[in-house]
């Protein structure tokens, strides 16, 4: 496949993924199903493969952001239910019933559009719903129980739908305090409260409310960040089980080579030598999500870390060497080394960023290698 011509490669290790998925069904209540999270592609690990592997630890449906997410899903022959969590264009309803896709409704005017839409296009296939509650994220949903009581009114008044859930999101579901979590499931307990009947599914749950919130309402679970292996609060709040990080980055030296005191590196000449070092080049830059603002944080040779020196190129960066080094030799920028380490949690904190933001930037550029 294209990619396969430079050492760089993400391996993705879908047997944790299994684990992680698995480890979470085993301690869900009873009852609840859990939909894996693989949007962005996977969160930059493979959209497909990560559902295939969700579907062997247990995972009965999925959640993506777009509708060529689910598509794609459909596409490589997944057949779980599949709920698209953003809103779609009701002139893409045909291609939501086409590929049996449940979509987000998050406004009254997004229903009464879609009415029309069905209306237009003389269907037979009800389209499935779930209906968005903003409780406090600010992103999209209805924000009162009269609004919900007023779309579901709706829904039910006519044959175009299956009410299929009723969500919520919480945002601060992986921080200590839990005040503003408690705020929100109280606006989601009012808007149960005046609800005659649920749908199939009521969830309210991401990883961190998964995890640290288990007694939260709801009988889905919308399992993204944890699958992966990822502490969804970062270091903030313990693991509740050990979660094994999916994703590994590797790359292998293209040049090594020594340099007396006083020589530059990279562009703008931001590192010189201090005494004879032995330099080696990797086969990896910006263009691959290895972010420039990488430089000065180090990577794995034969265990040992080694620098960033100088700017990260497009394509390439340097790293200081302990000694002469043979071409070829594995580096590792993310995953295990001779007993040694670099987390996702690592390069995120270099980037004063997130570990969902670091493997959504990993390019289609580099290959991905499941083991
Ligand atoms: C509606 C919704 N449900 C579940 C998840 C899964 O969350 P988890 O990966 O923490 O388990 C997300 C992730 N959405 C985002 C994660 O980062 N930015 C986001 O918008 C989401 O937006």
């Amino acid at each position: 496949a294209v990619g396969w011509h430079r050492p760089t490669k993400l391996v993705i290790d879908t047997q944790a993924i299994k684990e992680n998925v698995c480890n979470e069904v085993k301690r869900m209540p009873e009852g609840t199903e859990l939909f894996a999270v693989v949007k962005a592609n996977g969160y930059g690990h493979g959209a497909v493969q990560t559902a295939q592997a969700a579907i062997k630890g247990g995972a009965t449906g999925f959640c993506v952001a777009l509708l060529d997410e689910a598509v794609e899903l459909r596409e490589a022959g997944i057949t779980e239910p599949i709920l698209i969590l953003s809103v779609v264009d009701v002139s893409y309803i045909d291609l939501l019933l086409k590929y049996d896709l449940s979509v987000t409704v998050a406004t009254q005017e997004w229903l009464e559009q879609a009415i029309d839409q069905l209306n237009h296009i003389e269907t037979q296939t009800p389209l499935k719903i779930h209906i968005k509650v903003d409780t406090g994220m600010g992103r999209i949903g209805f924000t009162t129980p009269e609004a919900v009581k007023q779309v579901v009114e709706l829904v039910q008044s006519t044959q175009f739908f299956i009410w299929e859930g009723l969500f919520t999101h919480f945002s601060t579901a992986d921080e200590k305090n839990g005040c503003y979590f408690e705020k929100q499931t109280q606006r989601f307990q009012a808007i149960l409260s005046v609800l005659i009947e649920l749908p199939k599914y009521v969830h309210v749950s991401n990883s961190a409310t998964a995890l640290w919130h288990p007694d939260n309402v709801g009988n889905m679970i919308r399992f993204g960040i944890a699958m992966y292996g990822l502490n969804p609060s970062g270091r903030a709040l313990p693991e509740v089980y050990p979660l094994k990080p999916a994703l590994s980055l590797f790359s292998s030296l293209i040049q090594v080579k020594q340099l007396s005191a006083g020589e530059g590196i990279g562009y703008g000449n931001t590192y010189t030598t201090t005494e004879k070092e032995w330099i080696g080049t990797v086969p990896i830059g910006y263009a691959d999500g290895w972010l420039r603002h990488l430089q000065g944080f180090s990577v794995l040779v034969n265990g040992k870390k080694c620098e960033i020196v100088g700017r990260i190129c497009m394509d390439q960066c340097m790293i200081r060497l302990p000694k002469k080094t043979a071409v070829g030799t594995q580096v590792t920028l993310i995953g295990h080394d001779h007993g040694e380490q670099i987390t996702m949690q690592m390069v995120a904190d270099k980037l004063e960023t997130i570990h969902y933001e670091v493997a959504c930037t990993f390019s289609e550029r580099m290959p991905r290698e499941y083991k």
